[in-house]
């Protein structure tokens, strides 16, 4: 193993030791809101003493001693609660926060789920859109934990490749939740990990690669579609699944402007999509009424539109905190987190015993006529293991060296490695694994997202 690996808090060992651990007690009104930010590196330790309290949706426990690290996020109380805070963080309480619209919201999708169960048929297709950090991810993550404390098992899916749901960035993903979402880990461990105390979900991931579907229309389009397809199919296996139906985040940019309103219009085709919840933009909703308005689904549906009040707590994440989340997701895919540590594997091989599609940026090709140019040479380039793609992760694709690159775009991900030492005098590479399995055989996609990054083996 390479020296150095497997430490989550490379921060620690710099503290001044005579500095004690702060600790507050905050006591919150009913319906009010205690919204912290820990920067990355640093951690809190968070204990209810008494009352209800949840996060994002998901209910705490009474005493239990909950650690939070380099995460913006919040604490509601419907009837009141007193919490204990050790560690200092950025924080405040807020009694006004549009929690009462959210919870209707479930209590609205709880009404058509009750109405599935009694018809066996589907239950709502719900898409949440709209701009950048206006809680989209953390209104899925709400009404996902609702379902679940009302003993359903949501179809949850990840439209947006900047950031991953119990996955690498890079990957589109439709995971079904049957059980509690890890408040300490954002959405909850990675199904690399093991000894998790809560039990770990299988996401069905596909793999785009790139930080925006925007800079490859050509490529996230029949990708969605594949993703439509695998969570559709997983739906109809399981009664439970399909009455609760799909709960769908999306990329904040497809919310701010016409090529994206397309992309909308495909994921609301391809997911047969019936109800659109708006988060914070009057306009989007007017331009969402303007679409959908008179859109039927494939069964003759209508669509619902429901707009919604942005939280006060939605903070922005500007570039370094979304790179430091970024790494801290690939050095937990690979090492494991605090609770469980994993031993990944190093492999090395020639530059002949691997096949590499290094993904075209495609949007940038359309000069041509009639994107002549893309449909002749393709959406991957073949290349040969390089300088440049050191401290880049390779999806290892579940398809064969001889598929065409269509086959290979469709399949699902078998896993990541991360590219640690490029030889190109001796054409050998060495990459790590989170298992020692043989990868010779299988093609190999290189994106630009996540983007190449260092600190995986610092
Ligand atoms: N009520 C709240 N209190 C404190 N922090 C919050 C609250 N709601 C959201 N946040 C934080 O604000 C940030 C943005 O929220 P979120 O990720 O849900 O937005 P988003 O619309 O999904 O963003 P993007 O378009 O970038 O994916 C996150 O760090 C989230 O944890």
């Amino acid at each position: 193993m390479i020296p150095g690996l497997g430490q989550a808090a490379p921060t620690a060992t710099f503290s001044a030791p005579t500095i004690t651990a702060t600790v507050a007690v905050h006591e919150l009104r009913p319906e009010s809101e205690w919204r912290f930010e820990v920067a990355i590196g640093q951690k809190i330790e968070v204990r209810i003493m008494s009352g209800t309290a949840e996060l994002f949706g998901t209910e705490l426990a009474l005493n239990h001693v909950y650690t939070f690290r380099g995460t913006k996020s919040s604490i509601y109380t419907w009837h009141g609660c007193r919490i204990e805070v050790t560690g200092s963080c950025e924080e405040y309480t807020a009694e006004e926060t549009p929690m009462l619209q959210y919870a209707n919201t479930h209590f609205a999708l709880e009404k058509l789920r009750d109405e599935a169960h009694q018809r066996q048929g589907d239950g709502p297709r719900v898409m949440v859109v709209g701009p950048n950090n206006s809680g989209k991810t953390s209104l899925v993550k709400l009404l996902t934990a609702y379902a679940i404390r009302t003993g359903r098992q949501p179809m949850v899916i990840n439209t947006d490749p900047r950031e991953g749901l119990l996955s690498i960035p890079g990957t589109l993903t439709a995971t079904p939740f049957a059980s509690i979402i890890d408040v300490e880990q954002g959405w909850g461990s990675s199904p690399t990990s093991t000894s998790s105390p809560v039990p770990v979900k299988l996401p069905i991931c596909y793999y785009y690669g790139l930080a925006s579907p925007e800079d490859n229309t050509k490529l996230v389009k029949p990708i969605l579609t594949r993703l439509a397809l695998a969570s559709t199919s997983r739906l109809a296996e399981d009664q439970i699944i399909k009455e609760t139906g799909m709960i769908i985040d999306t990329p904040g940019i497809i919310s701010q402007g016409k090529g994206g309103y397309d992309l909308i219009s495909h994921i609301v085709a391809e997911f047969s999509i019936n109800t659109i919840l708006v988060l914070g933009s009057e306009r989007l909703h007017i331009e969402m009424q303007k679409r959908f308005s008179a859109h039927r689904t494939s069964t003759g549906e209508s669509i619902t539109l429901v707009k919604l009040d942005k939280s006060g707590g939605c903070v922005d994440r500007d570039d370094t905190f979304m790179q430091q989340t970024q790494e801290a997701a690939i050095k937990e895919y690979f090492f494991g987190d605090s609770r469980s540590t994993l031993s990944p594997h190093t492999q090395q091989m020639g530059f002949e015993d691997v096949t590499i599609y290094k993904i075209r940026e495609a949007n940038a090709l359309s000069f041509l006529p009639g994107g002549m140019e893309e449909e002749a040479t393709g959406l991957y380039e073949k290349v040969e293991p390089n300088p440049g793609m050191l401290h880049c992760m390779l999806a290892v694709m579940y398809a064969t060296t001889s598929d065409s690159q269509d086959t290979v775009r469709d399949a699902s991900v078998m896993g990541f490695v991360y590219v640690s030492e490029v030889d190109d005098k001796k054409r050998r590479f060495k990459v790590l694994a989170p298992m020692n399995t043989r990868i010779t055989d299988r093609p190999m996609i290189w994106g630009s997202w996540p983007e190449a990054s260092m600190s995986v083996i610092g």
